[in-house]
């Protein structure tokens, strides 16, 4: 089955979402920064994002039903003294369906807005057509003006079969290791940046420029065969001890690049990189929205992603992934030695929580 339709939806989907990304990252001020339950933070431009989204392919898909499972919800924005801000998000939101022809109606009001958002409230699962989106991913990286994506995908009876990822302040040239240090954000201001990256299941990866001015590229992982010259991505978020110790054992020479959001998995896609390590710390469950855009672009190109113990995880089992610690994501040339490198590098580790114990232990007898 040919999926034109739906992935013409998503593109144009997602290009309308990032232009409203654009447009609050311009203009972010710290007082528009609200912040979860779970402590992350949240902008106009995630709810607007995920309302345009909702509404380009309910438009789109029409008269086909959309199951749409999504990060946000606007259970924050029913509280006392959000009305100004669901407003703002209303604002931005007409705004950008405007700027397409083919949506120039009437504007929408904040209650037609509040439902879109609320779409986004599917469960998943193995049944039937289910699109997973993360309306802005990497919200810390979005505030301070650096990486960024807006990932929508599609899955079809538990099956990645479609992914679309706005990165918009991911440059259109390839970003070389050489340049490798703790961010990798910096770009000259002559950079030309802004990429839409898409893939459909056995249809390989492609990028394209996200003004749309210059046809569709394919993409495809690197091919080196040395993984000491292999440059490894991860999240800015905190360090993972794990990670030195695998990057140890391959004779990895340049620091890791630190990265927000799934743009780590274009930057795979694309060559830039060979390997993309996130061993979750305890606690916290990976969403599917997390992954399943960037997951489906990275195979596409030729790479693979995977569990540490070489399992591709399951989209198919509600909004969470279930993992035994973490993913990996690297090429098929370099996989089976990462992975040998992260078994010993486990094993290390059981070692000296095993140590720890008898220590203290020992400590509590005396
Ligand atoms: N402790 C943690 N470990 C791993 N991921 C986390 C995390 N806390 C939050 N996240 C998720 O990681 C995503 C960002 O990933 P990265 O660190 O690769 O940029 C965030 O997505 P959102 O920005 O969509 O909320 C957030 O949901
Ligand atoms: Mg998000």
């Amino acid at each position: 089955m040919s999926y034109e339709k739906e992935l013409a939806a998503a593109k144009k989907a997602v290009s309308l979402a990032v232009r409203l990304s654009q447009e609050v990252q311009k203009s972010l001020l710290q007082s528009d920064v609200r912040t979860k339950p779970d402590k992350s933070p949240v902008t106009a431009a995630d709810y607007g994002s995920q309302a345009v989204i909702s509404l380009v392919l309910q438009r789109e898909l029409h008269p086909e039903p959309l199951y749409l499972v999504a990060e946000e919800n606007t259970e924050d924005l029913q509280k006392d003294g959000s009305e100004a801000f669901l407003e703002s998000i209303t604002k931005l939101v007409n705004n950008a369906l405007a700027s397409d022809e083919s949506y120039a109606a009437v504007p929408l009001s904040m209650e037609d807005v509040r439902k879109a958002i609320d779409h986004g409230r599917s469960q998943g699962g193995s049944n039937g057509h289910h699109w997973i989106l993360d309306p802005i991913d990497g919200t810390r990286g979005f505030v301070k003006g650096e990486h960024y994506a807006v990932a929508l995908s599609l899955l079809v009876e538990g099956k990645l079969m479609l992914g679309v990822m706005g990165c918009p302040n991911l440059e259109n040239h390839r970003f070389s290791s050489s340049s490798s240090s703790s961010s990798s954000s910096s770009s000259s201001s002559s950079d030309k940046v802004g990429c839409l990256f898409f893939a459909t299941a056995g249809e390989g990866a492609y990028v394209q420029s996200l003004e749309g001015d210059s046809p569709a590229q394919k993409v495809q992982v690197s091919n080196i065969e040395n993984p000491e010259e292999a440059t490894f991505v991860e999240s800015s978020h905190k360090p993972i001890p794990i990670h030195t110790s695998i990057a140890n054992k391959l004779g990895i020479k340049a620091l890791p690049l630190r990265i927000h959001s799934q743009v780590k998995y274009a930057a795979l896609a694309r060559g830039d990189a060979e390997i993309y390590l996130r061993f979750t710390l305890k606690g916290y469950r990976e969403t599917i929205w997390n992954h399943a855009a960037g997951a489906i672009i990275t195979t596409e190109a030729g790479g693979v992603v995977c569990d540490a113990d070489g399992n591709p995880p399951a989209f198919s089992r509600g909004k969470h992934l279930y993992l035994k610690r973490g993913i990996v994501v690297s090429t098929k040339k370099l996989m089976p030695r990462l992975l040998k490198a992260i078994k010993e590098s486990m094993e290390e580790e059981m070692q000296e929580d095993e140590m720890h114990i008898s220590a203290s232990e020992t400590q509590l007898t005396l």
